[in-house]
């Protein structure tokens, strides 16, 4: 997608709409509330007692901008705290510059975080709200609303959203205890300990980063929390409060790893086709599936990239499309390792956005990351802070500093929290390690810990980054403007809540009865971004959260349009509101009865296949230049050894080309496979580890897609050298030279995929050609066997290379091939019988060659599998 709009202001000060209005509303209510709710000390008063006034203020000033009569003036009197999350990204100093004016992150064009929207009395609803807010259960899928498309006055296209049918899935909430982890180091050196009895919880709806210095065990952390390491372990994982069921959560989890390797020749649509018809499997018709696939492209940003081959786009854009891909099935848990390594601060604070958008909707998100910018780092709720293999803090960001602070280590004003974090974990202000892992161990930071750390005020922080933060929320301030200015603020912050239960009734308020279950929103043209989410509060649950912890929520924007409400959109609308889209009764800890891959071994064969085959049909450089190749080669080859084959005075030269043409066909087969096999070994680990396809199915289909590419080349130059050489014109000759060929390519393919499998490409390039040198030695071309000492004759029976020249041999010169013309004065080699004794092949019979082929072809092929399959057992 064009990145200039991406980082376009979508809302502009002219742009004078509800899109303004609502959190102007909003901002001026948190405002009134938060300075009537603090005491001139700063102390918070009596903002708890006062949230029910607050959320009838709310209410009536969020309808009200939504009807489009609130203006920037509207004054509340409620004194109280005003909740609202709001995932639309609101720049703090610019709205402080220009409290009328909010303006909109990248992202907001195609993926406003949030989406309801209600203006006008209408409700409706945006794709990435769909995505990550909220959902209309069905029986099986969530029904996400439609948004037309239409143009924002600055010209920038608006997306359009159909139906969505993403999966429903449980929220997860991931608690681990005293898990410890060593690595053997060789006997003499004994075993090393990564991780000394780390505990903590990551919580759906929120968005976790896992911190710390180089090698302090944050990648292994998370690949033990992610399932992928499952050894050399204690401790244990408890998934929403039961023990995990390793399988089931792999199931529910993605992992997206650092190098995002895609496959090259796909374009973005196709990938993500291929993405939904592994991971949705057959419930879902193609249609649905497309709208899924539409939906989230739009979501992510990369519907105008649909087209674009994967290999041609930015770094940015290759990050989100690895998101998009795992999204498909709607993964509760997320973890992303190092998401924002090699990307630029803004295309970061993109997609840290996104995560937390992601978050918002209920899943578990869980990064690790390095050194995150100060605007960046107060994006995260969660902190999880590693140094040398212990916890040295886990809680909300914003009470880093409180909690450093209270054990003597003061943030400077201005510094970034985490710098600073990291530089405390690096030892540069003394042993302050232990010391910090000692507190947490004594429980000191649970209090950091709790989710509504932050919204109450955190006195005595001596950073200013996080003190602003805190002002925020707390409202330190005491004029009416900077009451409204902090509650600008406030829109940023997505922690808060309220209680919006007339909100709520609001929207329940347009269920008429109407069945069609598709709603669908035509936006003005006058805003197209700006949502607010409101969580409410269940009305089941008085204390307002879910079973799972998670706060229910409700979105809106305030888009305008008309509205179309049906009564099952208008009964999912309100069930929006009152339920996750991560919402399903599926358990996460039970396995189910069908325990497999989403889709059949036979599917996943049968897509992987079809994958297989157009990645190599349109791989230029190696499919068509090994094409170009083998007619070319074959060529010179044929015009150097020019009508030798029925030529008795050439006999030698004739061997020499058959000789070459086996070497040929074998290096041309091998090479390839060891180059371009560790790739897509890459991308069948992390497609395999996410649960998309089995092992076997990857294999079968890999195998098989080469197949005819390689009987396709290596019978090309076989026939070009054939003809132009002037071999024997017997149809019976030619097959089965032909055939011979063709086996020892495929032997020497299976070779190099065994060294592929095995090893990375530096390596293979090196031992495919040396361990391929002996076989050539001891092929009988070079050495007559009966020149070989005894007791290496042996050898000669396990090359491969010896079979092929044999069997071409005897079908150039065996079964009793007429003698052969001579234009020279004397030709020893008349007879082919005695060129064969000559050469000590008197006795081969081509059937043996070929099943000595056949049996070395599946044996490669079969070591190759196991191999893979060890490699896996390795990483985890
Ligand atoms: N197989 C292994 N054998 C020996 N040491 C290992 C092994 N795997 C990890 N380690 C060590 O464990 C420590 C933690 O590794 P890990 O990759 O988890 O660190 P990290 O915090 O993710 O580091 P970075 O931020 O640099 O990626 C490192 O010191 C690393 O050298």
């Amino acid at each position: 997608m064009d990145e200039e709009k991406l980082n376009t202001p979508l809302v502009s000060k002219e742009t004078s709409d509800s899109a303004i209005i609502v959190p102007q509303a909003a901002a001026v209510a948190t405002g009134a509330a938060t300075t009537a709710g603090v005491g001139d000390n700063g102390t918070p008063t009596a903002a708890a007692q006062q949230r029910q006034a607050a959320a009838a203020a709310t209410t009536t000033a969020a309808s009200d901008a939504l009807n489009g009569t609130a203006t920037t003036n509207v004054n509340l009197n409620a004194n109280t705290q005003l909740s609202i999350a709001a995932p639309v990204l609101l720049q703090p100093q610019q709205q402080q510059q220009q409290p009328q004016q909010l303006t909109l992150l990248p992202y907001s064009n195609h993926t406003n975080f949030v989406g309801n929207n209600l203006k006008n009395g209408a409700l409706s609803h945006n794709s990435q709200n769909n995505l990550c807010n909220g959902g209309i259960p069905s029986q099986n899928h969530i029904l996400a609303p439609k948004i037309q498309n239409s143009c924002s006055p600055n010209g920038h296209k608006k997306g359009t959203v159909t139906l969505s049918h993403l999966p429903q899935r449980p929220p997860v909430d991931i608690e681990f205890a005293d898990i410890s982890y060593s690595v053997s180091e060789g006997r003499r050196r004994g075993l090393k300990t990564i991780l000394k009895s780390v505990s903590g919880k990551f919580r759906n709806g929120e968005l976790t980063a896992i911190m710390g210095p180089s090698g302090a065990g944050k990648s292994t952390l998370m690949n033990i929390l992610a399932g992928y390491k499952t050894s050399q372990l204690s401790g244990s994982v408890m998934i929403n409060g039961k023990e995990r069921n390793l399988r089931r959560f792999r199931k529910l989890s993605c992992y997206i790893m650092q190098d995002d390797i895609l496959i090259a020749n796909l374009t973005v649509h196709e990938a993500m086709m291929i993405s939904a018809n592994l991971k949705l499997g057959k419930d879902m018709n193609l249609a649905a599936k497309r709208v899924v696939v539409h939906e989230i492209l739009e979501t992510i940003g990369l519907k105008d990239s649909s087209n674009t081959k994967t290999c041609n786009l930015s770094g940015g854009q290759r990050k989100r499309l690895s998101i998009a891909l795992e999204l498909v099935n709607n993964p509760p848990v997320m973890f992303f390792d190092e998401p924002t390594s090699g990307l630029d601060s803004s295309t970061c604070f993109q997609l840290i956005s996104l995560l937390k958008s992601l978050a918002r909707g209920g899943r578990t998100i869980v990064c690790t990351i390095h050194q995150p910018s100060a605007r960046l780092f107060e994006k995260f709720d969660h902190l999880y802070m590693l140094a040398e293999g212990q916890c040295m803090y886990e809680g909300r960001v914003r009470g880093l500093v409180p909690f450093l602070s209270s054990l003597g280590y003061n943030c400077p004003s201005y510094h970034n929290p985490a710098d600073y974090v990291l530089e405390v974990a690096s030892g540069e202000y003394g042993e302050s390690v232990q010391k910090l892992v000692a507190a947490v161990k004594s429980g000191e930071c649970k209090k950091f810990s709790h989710k509504d750390y932050g919204l109450t005020a955190v006195r005595g922080i001596a950073n200013d980054i996080v003190k602003g933060d805190n002002d925020c929320n707390n409202s330190n301030s005491t004029s009416t403007n900077n009451a409204t200015l902090t509650a600008t603020t406030t829109l940023t912050l997505e922690d808060e809540k309220c209680k919006m239960d007339e909100m709520s009734s609001t929207l329940m308020s347009h269920s008429n009865a109407l069945n069609n279950p598709i709603l669908e929103t035509q936006q003005s043209q006058l805003s197209d971004c700006t949502v607010i989410n409101l969580n409410i509060p269940n009305s089941n649950n008085d204390n307002g959260n879910s079973n799972s912890g998670l706060p229910y929520s409700c979105s809106f924007s305030s888009k305008g349009g008309q509205v179309a409400l049906t009564g099952a959109a208008e009964k999912a609308a309100a069930a929006g509101c009152t339920t996750s889209l991560l919402d399903s009764h599926e358990s996460v800890v039970t396995l189910p009865n069908s325990s497999g891959f989403p889709t059949s071994g036979w599917t996943q064969f049968w897509i992987l296949l079809k994958r297989s085959f157009v990645t190599i049909m349109r791989d230029r450089m190696l499919t068509h230049m090994r094409l170009a190749s083998h007619v070319i080669v074959g060529a010179i080859i044929g015009m150097i050894y020019y009508d030798v084959g029925n030529e008795a005075s050439k006999v030698m030269s004739n061997a020499g080309c058959i000789f070459f043409t086996t070497l040929f066909t074998m290096f041309t087969a091998m090479m390839p496979t060891i180059l371009t096999f560790p790739t897509e070994m890459s991308v069948f680990v992390r497609e395999h580890l996410n649960y998309w396809y089995s092992l076997k199915a990857f294999y079968f289909a890999k195998t098989m897609a080469d197949l005819p590419f390689q009987i396709v080349f290596s019978s090309v130059y076989v026939i070009v050298v054939y003809y132009l050489t002037s071999q024997p014109m017997e149809w019976m000759r030619i097959s089965m030279f032909v055939f011979i060929c063709v086996l020892t390519s495929l032997v020497a393919q299976s070779l190099g995929l065994l060294i592929g499998a095995g090893m990375n490409i530096e390596a293979g390039v090196f031992l495919g050609p040396v361990t391929t040198i002996p076989t050539i030695l001891f092929s009988g071309f070079f050495v007559n066997f009966d020149t070989i000492p005894g007791y290496l004759q042996w050898v000669t029976y396990v090359s491969y290379v010896r079979y092929g020249f044999e069997g071409a041999m005897v079908s150039i010169y065996g079964m009793d091939r007429a003698k052969l013309e001579c234009h020279e004065m004397y030709c020893h080699f008349r007879s082919p019988k005695k060129f064969l004794e000559e050469m000590s092949m008197d006795n081969a019979e081509y059937w043996i060659d070929a099943v000595a082929l056949l049996g070395t072809f599946v044996a490669l092929r079969i070591i190759a599998y196991f191999v893979l399959r060890w490699k896996l057992h390795l990483i985890r």
